[in-house]
């Protein structure tokens, strides 16, 4: 093992200089895996990332989420070049947000009308204003650890990168704004109940990730997410799905329709929060509900947002390419089996050489976790070796596996990646598994 980087640690010298923390988003930073230089990429395609002293990497950590055709799919490619030869900001309305509406609605029939934003951040943002103006109530209800993007209401208890670099509860989020949201522990519906209890008559919307993403992944046990929804309701409130992650993660679709395992219970939300995916690589946000919510929304309604960017034909090109390419038959259980190959094998490599490792598999997905105990939620998710994982994390890069710098975040599988990457993979955990 002696892969060279010095390219990678001169351009993170330069960055540092111009760059806060010589990266745009703090997830990026080695710092919670033992530190240094993060690898600076030069080209990806497929299951495979360059960097730029020319090592090769098998990548699963498909830029957060959104690459899962693989990097470079010539469909979505060939879009995105369409897209700019014919202009890539109007500032007006286009054919291809219709037709991008029209496929959200045909997979997500919770959907009456939706809205084209440019992050997921911003997606799950107006969908609180919105459920407080619809309600005219003020709280928000969320689950610590879930991770809904970095606007203010949203940071607090958030897994993920706040979790990962120690900041959960960010600064610069004034108290009486904080005191908006309620954190309460995912699959533990007595202490929703009991919040529910107390601030109901004030509470606008529960947000949840339905299958968690940002502690891991995480499955709702049964009964909890039929208990969210009905207890959310009976207090008047409205239930607010980020599907940011899952949606078209699992299947064409979101968990509104998932019914692939007999336990999870597909529930329609009253309003979804979409990004990643649907983006097919390029920016993008979405979000949408019942008709009389979204009506809230300007100029109908009284609840304001806005975006110069949003909608743009390069995003909403590339967004119809990727779910165009995700419609093709068998493409979920390719990925769903490649992962299970992965993950068993990982299982059985970490057990032959005494480590803990509880693995979390959801179909084309899942996160390692370095102990013994289940995941379930976010202190069992924080009770995991950091340590460890860290180790784990650069003994793979060093072998040519690009994981996400996070005990807390997934692997992902893409369409792009064969039986050859994984086989590639396990020999390349059997000797870090050896080393830790
Ligand atoms: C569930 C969830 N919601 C929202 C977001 C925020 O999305 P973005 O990073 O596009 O702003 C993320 C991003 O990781 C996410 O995982
Ligand atoms: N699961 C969390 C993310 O995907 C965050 C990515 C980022 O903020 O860079």
């Amino acid at each position: 093992m002696s892969m060279q980087r010095t390219r990678s640690e001169a351009l993170y010298e330069e960055a540092l200089k111009h760059i806060v923390g010589g990266v745009n988003s703090p997830s990026r930073s080695f710092k919670a895996v033992g530190g240094g230089a993060p690898v600076f990429m030069k080209r990806a395609e497929g299951a495979y990332f360059y960097d730029v002293d020319d090592n090769r990497y098998i990548d699963y950590l498909a830029a957060y989420g959104p690459i899962i055709t693989g990097h470079a799919h010539p469909h979505i490619t060939e879009a995105i070049v369409c897209a700019a030869q014919n202009g890539t900001l109007y500032g007006t309305p286009t054919e291809l947000e219709i037709q991008m509406a029209r496929m959200l609605k045909e997979a997500i029939p919770s959907l009456d009308k939706v809205r084209f934003v440019n992050s997921g951040t911003e997606a799950v943002m107006t969908t609180i204003r919105v459920a407080r103006a619809f309600t005219k109530r003020n709280k928000i209800i969320k689950f610590a650890g879930c991770y809904h993007g970095h606007s203010d209401l949203v940071l607090v208890a958030a897994g993920s990168g706040p979790s990962t670099l120690g900041i959960p509860d960010s600064a610069g989020i004034p108290t009486s704004i904080a005191q908006e949201v309620i954190t309460v522990p995912f699959n533990n519906l007595p202490a929703l109940k009991e919040a529910l209890e107390r601030w109901g008559d004030d509470t606008a919307a529960v947000m949840i990730e339905p299958i968690v993403g940002n502690f891991g992944m995480v499955m709702p046990e049964p009964g909890f997410l039929e208990g969210v929804c009905k207890l959310t309701r009976e207090a008047g409130a409205l239930v607010i799905y980020d599907e940011v992650i899952t949606a078209f993660r699992f299947h064409y679709g979101t968990t509104q329709t998932f019914n692939v395992f007999p336990d999870f219970k597909a529930i329609e939300p009253d309003l979804t929060a979409l990004g990643k995916i649907i983006g097919g690589g390029l920016p993008i946000g979405a979000y949408g509900g019942r008709k009389e919510i979204m009506e809230q929304v300007a100029p109908l309604g009284p609840a304001y947002q806005a975006g110069t960017m949003a909608g743009n034909p390069a995003s909403i090109s590339a967004g119809i390419a990727c779910l165009e390419v995700l419609q093709e038959a068998g493409i979920y259980d390719r990925m769903n089996d490649l992962a299970t190959l992965l993950a068993d094998g990982l299982r059985a490599s970490a057990s032959k050489h005494g480590i803990p490792l509880t693995i979390n598999q959801i179909r084309g997905s899942f996160s390692t976790h370095f102990c013994n105990h289940p995941v379930t939620n976010y202190d069992e998710a924080q009770d995991t070796n950091g340590d460890v994982f860290g180790r784990f994390f650069k003994l793979m890069l060093e072998q040519g596996i690009n994981l996400a710098p996070s005990k807390y975040e997934a692997w992902f599988l893409t369409t792009a990646h064969t039986k050859e990457d994984i086989e590639v993979t396990l020999a390349a955990a059997e000797i870090a598994f050896s080393k830790l």
